[in-house]
């Protein structure tokens, strides 16, 4: 099947963004873990797709496949090159546009210095919804101005780990780190993101506090590996770090792809921006693959 396909990136995080706005190509798991692999594929961190949305109030809908094939509920980066796409397609006439996600509404708009904002919606802080067992762990009390707030000992090969729990309709577990540059994220990430405590997985974010309005951040992604950048990464590390008592209300994230700002306070949504860029337009076959017919389509990542 021959697809056009914009290749789009925000911050390093990196896309295949589909116009599916007349009508679905009804591509298979396979069929998106094929586009996303850097060898055999277009290659990217997820595959995004633009669809209208029959919702009153709402403009589209926004799927999102990890490069490992599976839906997702949420993605922060994506969701700022959706906007960047919509509008650069003449799409969308409206400043901001309200997108439904698996993950709930998210309202991207472009800024006037070519940035785009995006209202991510309220964090979730229930931890059946991320979903988290904590069945049998003993929380650590993190009490301070803000409140009380609970972090986790999750033993990760024996070792606990504290970690900070919450969802941005997608799962998140945050760890404070002395250096994000020695932070073991690729033995970890993966042992936190495939850990029987997260039943539905997790991204394993590693955040370095350097100053109360600037963290450094890297995150080992659920269905991706480790990425560039996470938007949803960016805004569930704020998150804890203000209900922490470590940070204040807007905070600049440097990445290793690039710098997020985010914006939060108790009761409100997480407000973040960032950049968003087309990288290429393309065209390509995308052959009848299947999980059946493909089993070792290895998911190769550089
Ligand atoms: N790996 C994430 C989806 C993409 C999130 C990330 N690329 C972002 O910018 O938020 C998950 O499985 O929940």
């Amino acid at each position: 099947m021959r697809i056009r396909f914009t290749k789009m990136q925000g911050a390093g995080n990196d896309f295949v963004v589909l116009d599916e706005t007349q009508g679905q190509l009804g591509l298979n798991t396979a069929q998106y873990r094929w586009l996303a692999d850097r060898h055999f594929g277009v290659g990217a961190d997820q595959i995004l797709s633009v669809r209208p949305s029959p919702a009153p109030g709402i403009d589209f809908e926004y799927v999102i496949h990890n490069a490992d094939g599976a839906e997702v509920e949420q993605c922060g980066n994506g969701a700022r090159c959706f906007a960047r796409f919509v509008h650069d397609r003449g799409l969308s006439e409206k400043p901001s546009i309200r997108v439904q996600t698996l993950g709930g509404v998210i309202e991207p708009r472009i800024t006037l210095d070519g940035r785009v904002t995006v209202d991510m919606g309220a964090p979730i802080f229930d931890l059946v919804r991320v979903p988290f067992d904590a069945e049998g762990l003993t929380p650590l009390d993190q009490g301070n101005a803000h409140g009380a707030w609970q972090t986790w000992p999750v033993s990760v090969d024996g070792v606990p780990v504290n970690l900070a729990v919450l969802s941005m309709g997608n799962p998140h577990a945050v760890q404070i780190v002395a250096d994000v540059d020695a932070a073991p994220v690729r033995e970890q990430g993966p042992r936190i993101e495939q850990h029987a405590r997260f039943p539905r997985r997790v991204n394993a974010g590693f955040m370095q506090v350097v100053a109360r309005d600037r963290v450094k951040l890297r995150v080992w992604e659920r269905g991706a590996g480790e990425t560039l950048a996470c938007g949803t990464g960016a805004c569930a590390a704020v998150v804890a770090g203000i209900r922490l008592g470590l940070l204040e209300a807007r905070v600049d994230v440097h990445t290793r792809g690039g710098v997020l700002t985010i914006e939060w306070s108790e009761g409100r949504p997480v407000l973040m921006t960032g950049p968003a860029t087309t990288v290429f337009h393309g065209e390509i076959d995308v052959p009848e693959v299947s999980d059946a017919s493909h089993p070792d389509l290895v998911h190769s990542r550089a």
